[in-house]
Formats: structure tokens, C-alpha cells, sequence
């Protein structure tokens, strides 16, 4: 009788925990503390799976690449104020690539923060989030966090996916209510990405223009790797014949090695073509705007596909947007395509493939150089091979030449495999990446890091021997970013690019129980990747590359202000 009339209860802890699991959550990436140590602890013992990282930023890097490979928000979580700002700059990045991340942040009692009394890590954090993602909640009372995580998970996987902030309060954790009513208080997410389908018109003005062309071109980008439509996109390239351009985190859509690809033709269609179709795309400093000399002086339609009806128009005039998702786009596209098409003229394809011809020959021989010390494309030369050979293993990539040059010489060959610095050009997101790709997938990663970029998360090595993840990471070594030559003028200093010469960052893979390589030939690389990766286990790689070797920026030295002013 005692039993019955004691009322079963539940809290704002169990409630987190049951509208998470109730939406398909299954991992919780973050670093632990007050308030949420117990969240942490509690979320593990009900099966959910909990990484504990080193440093927000790189646990927020994991959550915003699980998004982008599973189309499911990735799940961050932190404790308020400083926790909460280290998630933020990824919460910041996945918003500006897209990629669907939820950072779940502890916070202050609103009383205390509106006073400004001064609490343990006080901030109002709802307000600094919200100009840096999509959308911003927080949550006050237990009863509302069903609908609190519902909101978060809509807005992070709808329409433009994106970064969500989810602001829970300490004293929420520890609110009880009935647990009949905490049960029914909880949503589960129905259709959180609805297709969108493009209107019959604006299929048929898509269409009407392509056939005009002469000289089209497809740009392929990483919301059309994100929209996992790959069979309806590869059915559409091979049945048009028009040639494409896969930009960085699209490559593998269809293999590099394909004969419709042009990315080793990249400077020559996007000058010269006369009709640009824009797939999960943007014109934006990676494409140039649209505008300039990298896109020539002859007059450029483009037809764009995107979710974001924004979009449009956003750099020069889109003479056929079809907003819609991807998926639905292609596929309609796709039945629009009358068996009757007609391919694009051969001398647009021959120009292209006898470019392609001229450039991957030059290319080849800068990859069977075999200098000593190795050079960025005599250690590319090798890591192209071991992709060849490992098709599904996942390339995390970051730095200036080290992204720059590998972006164009190693081939991918599957979607969602090439997981780089984005639309921001970000460093710090390898470790990050890294360990959400392993753990999401299981399938073996391959990071290769500029040696300063490495330097941003590679304290995750820690992680990533402590979870045993399949994980080889090879840095570029060249003793600086972007060269190891600077010098300090006044000779007081070292220069302000460069760092310990012949550092061995194999050995803080060691400190960690994991297998550090020190290599300084091709062969010696490709052996050292080749027995890491086939043992499942971390490993570090610290590949020397010539000091002297690469250009300042990598390709984008360019955007660099210059001085004119002479000093005396
Ligand atoms: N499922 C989807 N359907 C349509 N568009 C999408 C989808 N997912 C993402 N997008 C769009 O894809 C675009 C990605 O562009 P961007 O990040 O610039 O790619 P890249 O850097 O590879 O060129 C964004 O404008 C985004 O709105
Ligand atoms: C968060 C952030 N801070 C700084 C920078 C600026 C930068 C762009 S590339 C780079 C590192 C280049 O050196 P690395 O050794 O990695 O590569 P390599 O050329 O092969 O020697 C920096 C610091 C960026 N993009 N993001
Ligand atoms: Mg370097």
C-alpha cells in the first residue's frame, strides 16, 4: 500500500536522458564537470555512448562531423561559461558548414544572472550563442525539456541544417516531477527533415537551360555529400555526360578517377564553361563569388540547387534556383531527363580531358620525386597509394600545403570520406574529426595534419589511445606553419611561424600507449601507414618534410593584406 501511494518521480537528469534516447541519440561527445558531471555519468549507464575529451572545442568537432556523416544532430556537451565558449567556435563552424550539432551547455540560475551576483562560471550564455548558430533554447522547468530537445533537433536537421545551443540550467537537473507526466512530457521528433520538392516549373526552366549549353559543368558541394542522395546524383552525371567538379568534402561522390571528372581540370571549366549547375554549393570565396577571372569573360548561367531559399541570388543572378533538398531535386531532375538527351558537344569533353591529360602528367612527376628530406608531394605520392588501396578509409586532412596540395593529389573514392577545414578554412578540427568519424563509423581514419594544425587538438591523442580508436595520424613536419624558415630579424627570437626544429611527435603518441613512426622517405612512410592502419590501433606518424618545402598560405597566400609602406 506504501508503494501505490508513493508517487513515482522522476527528474530533469532522467528526463534528458529519455528525450535524447527517445530521438536516436546513441553518443554524447563533451567534457565533464559542474553541472553536468552526473548528467554525463548517468547518460553512460543508460546506454548512451559518452566520450570524454581534453577540450571542448575538439568535443564539439566530433558532435558537428557526427552530424554531417549520420544526418543526425551530433550531441555536445559541456559545463557553463568557459566550457560552453570552447564548444562555441565549433558550434560556429558546424552552423557555417552546415552540419547538424546540438551543444548542450550547463548554466547558471537565471536569477543569479540577471542580478550579476556572481555565480561559479557565470554567464548568460543563451544571449552570446544566439548570433553564432541557427537557433537558441533554454530551458527552465523539468516539464519543458521534452519539448526543449524536440525544438533543438528539428532545428538543427531542417531545412538548411545547422548548429543548435541548448541552455540548461543547474537547477533544472535536479527539478522532480511524476514520472507518468515526465513520459508523456516527451516528443519524439516526427519528419525533423521534410523532403522539399522543387515546383514543376522551376524543374522544367532548370532543364530548358542545360539543354542550351554548350559547355556545362556541374559543381558538386558538401551539402550534396551531406543530402546522401549519391545513386541519384551519379545516375543523373552519367546519364547528362556533363562533366564534374566535386569541391573538397564532395569528393568520392562519384571517384575521382572517373572520366566525367574535371577536378584535375578545375582552373579550365570554370573559365570555361557556359552553363554551371550548383549542387549543394556556394558561391562563395571558394568558387570565387561567381565573379572574376577564375570564371572568365564569356557571360555564365548558373542553375543552383540548395535548400536554402537565401541562397539564391546571393553572389550573381541564379537564372534557374530550385530550392528544394537534394535528394528530391536530382531525383525529379532525373525523371525530367528524357532518354533523348543530348550529351555535351565532344570538343567541350576532349578540351577537358586533354587538360586533365596535360595536368595529371605534370603532377606525377612531382610525385615520384624522391627527394630527401621528402617534400610535400613525394609524401603525397605515398599517401595517394595507401587510399587507392584503402578506399573506405575515412581522410581527415588540415593545414596550409599539407590540405592544400593533398586536396588535389590524393583521389577519393566514396562519398563522405574526405573530411577537411570546410567552408572556414578552420584549423584545429583534426583530432576532433578524427575521433567522431571512428566512432561513428568504425571505419579506420587517416588524419593528415600540417604540423601546426596537429598542434591545435593534439592533446586528443590522449582520446584517442584511451578509446582505441582506429585512428593514424601522419603529420607534416616541416618545422612551421607553412615552412620552418622564418626568422626573427633582431635575432632575439625564433621566427613567428616556425617551430622546434626536428621535433618527434611520434613520442607523445608513446606517452599515451599508442604507436609513434619517425619516417623521412616516401617508402618508409607508406610502410609505417600501412602497418598502423592495419593494426587497428592509434598511431602517430612524424613524416620530416623539407623546412624550405611549400609557400606561405598554401594556394590562398593571396588573401594576405600587403604592406606597401617602406620602413625607414
Ligand atoms: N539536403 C540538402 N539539400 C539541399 N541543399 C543542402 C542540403 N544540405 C545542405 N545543403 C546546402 O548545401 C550548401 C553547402 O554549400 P557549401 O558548404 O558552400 O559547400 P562547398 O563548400 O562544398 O562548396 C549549403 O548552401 C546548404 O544550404
Ligand atoms: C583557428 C585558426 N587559426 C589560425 C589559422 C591560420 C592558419 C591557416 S593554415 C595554418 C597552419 C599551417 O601550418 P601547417 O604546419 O598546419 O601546414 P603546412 O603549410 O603544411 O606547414 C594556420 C595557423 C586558421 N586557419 N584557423
Ligand atoms: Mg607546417
Amino acid at each position: 500500500a506504501a508503494a501505490e501511494t508513493e508517487q513515482e518521480l522522476t527528474d530533469g537528469f532522467h528526463l534528458v536522458i529519455d528525450a535524447l534516447k527517445l530521438n536516436g541519440i546513441e553518443t554524447i561527445y563533451g567534457v565533464p564537470g559542474i553541472p553536468i558531471t552526473d548528467l554525463g555519468r548517468m547518460a553512460q549507464a543508460e546506454g548512451i555512448r559518452v566520450v570524454s575529451f581534453r577540450h571542448e572545442q575538439n568535443a564539439g568537432n566530433a558532435a558537428a562531423i557526427a552530424g554531417f556523416l549520420t544526418k543526425k544532430p551530433g550531441i555536445c556537451l559541456t559545463v557553463s561559461a568557459p566550457g560552453f565558449l570552447n564548444g562555441l567556435t565549433a558550434l560556429a563552424n558546424a552552423t557555417t558548414n552546415c552540419f547538424p550539432m546540438i551543444l548542450i551547455s550547463g548554466s547558471s540560475e537565471r536569477e543569479i544572472v540577471d542580478l550579476q551576483q556572481g555565480d561559479y562560471e557565470e554567464m548568460d550564455q543563451l544571449a552570446i550563442a544566439k548570433p553564432l548558430c541557427k537557433a537558441a533554447f533554454r530551458v527552465l522547468h523539468a516539464a519543458d525539456i521534452g519539448i526543449g530537445v524536440a525544438r533543438a533537433i528539428r532545428a538543427a536537421v531542417s531545412g538548411r541544417p545547422g548548429g543548435v545551443y541548448l541552455d540548461l540550467p543547474a537547477k533544472l537537473f535536479s527539478q522532480v516531477m511524476d514520472a507518468d507526466a515526465g513520459a508523456k512530457s516527451l516528443v519524439k521528433v516526427i519528419d525533423a527533415a521534410p523532403e522539399q520538392i522543387p515546383s514543376k516549373a522551376a524543374l522544367d526552366r532548370a532543364l530548358d537551360v542545360l539543354k542550351s549549353a554548350k559547355k556545362p559543368l556541374i559543381i558538386l558541394g558538401k551539402g550534396a555529400a551531406y543530402a546522401q542522395a549519391d545513386e541519384e546524383i551519379r545516375s543523373f552525371i552519367e546519364t547528362t555526360g556533363i562533366p564534374f567538379l566535386p569541391m573538397s568534402m564532395a569528393k568520392g561522390l562519384l571517384p575521382d578517377t572517373h572520366p566525367q571528372s574535371a577536378g584535375a581540370a578545375r582552373s579550365t571549366v570554370l573559365k570555361d564553361s557556359d552553363v554551371v549547375l550548383l549542387i549543394g554549393a556556394r558561391l562563395n570565396w571558394l568558387l570565387s563569388h561567381g565573379k572574376g577571372k577564375t570564371w572568365g569573360e564569356a557571360p555564365k548561367k548558373f542553375i543552383q540547387i540548395d535548400i536554402e531559399p537565401k541562397e539564391m541570388d546571393s553572389n550573381v543572378e541564379i537564372v534557374a534556383p530550385l530550392v528544394g533538398d537534394i535528394g528530391s531535386v536530382v531525383a525529379a531532375l532525373n525523371a525530367g531527363v528524357s532518354s533523348g538527351w543530348q550529351a555535351p558537344p565532344a570538343t567541350w569533353i576532349d578540351e577537358i580531358k586533354a587538360r586533365k591529360e596535360v595536368n595529371i602528367g605534370k603532377m606525377s612527376q612531382r610525385l615520384l620525386k624522391n627527394s630527401t628530406p621528402m617534400d610535400f608531394h613525394s609524401a603525397l605520392g605515398a599517401l595517394k597509394q595507401v587510399i587507392k588501396e584503402r578506399p573506405d578509409a575515412i581522410l581527415v586532412n588540415e593545414g596550409a600545403n599539407t590540405l592544400d596540395l593533398a586536396r588535389g593529389v590524393i583521389d577519393m573514392y566514396e562519398p563522405r570520406k574526405r573530411l577537411d577545414v570546410g567552408t572556414w578554412g578552420v584549423m584545429g578540427i583534426g583530432m576532433g574529426y578524427a575521433i567522431g568519424a571512428a566512432v561513428e563509423t568504425g571505419k579506420p581514419v587517416l588524419a593528415v595534419e600540417g604540423d601546426s594544425a596537429f598542434g591545435f587538438s593534439g592533446m586528443e591523442v590522449e582520446t584517442i589511445c584511451r578509446y582505441e580508436l582506429p585512428v593514424t595520424i601522419v603529420i607534416f613536419n616541416n618545422n612551421g606553419i607553412y615552412r620552418g624558415t622564418d626568422i626573427d630579424p633582431t635575432g632575439r627570437d625564433p621566427g613567428t611561424t616556425v617551430f622546434v626544429k626536428d621535433s618527434r611527435y611520434d613520442k607523445m603518441m608513446e606517452a599515451f600507449g599508442g604507436v609513434g613512426y619517425h619516417v623521412t622517405t616516401p617508402d618508409e612512410l607508406k610502410r609505417a601507414v600501412d602497418e598502423a592502419m592495419d593494426s587497428g590501433k592509434p598511431a602517430l606518424i612524424n613524416a620530416v618534410i623539407d623546412p624550405a618545402a611549400g609557400s606561405e598560405s598554401g594556394n590562398i597566400g593571396s588573401l594576405n593584406p600587403q604592406s606597401i609602406v617602406k620602413k625607414k
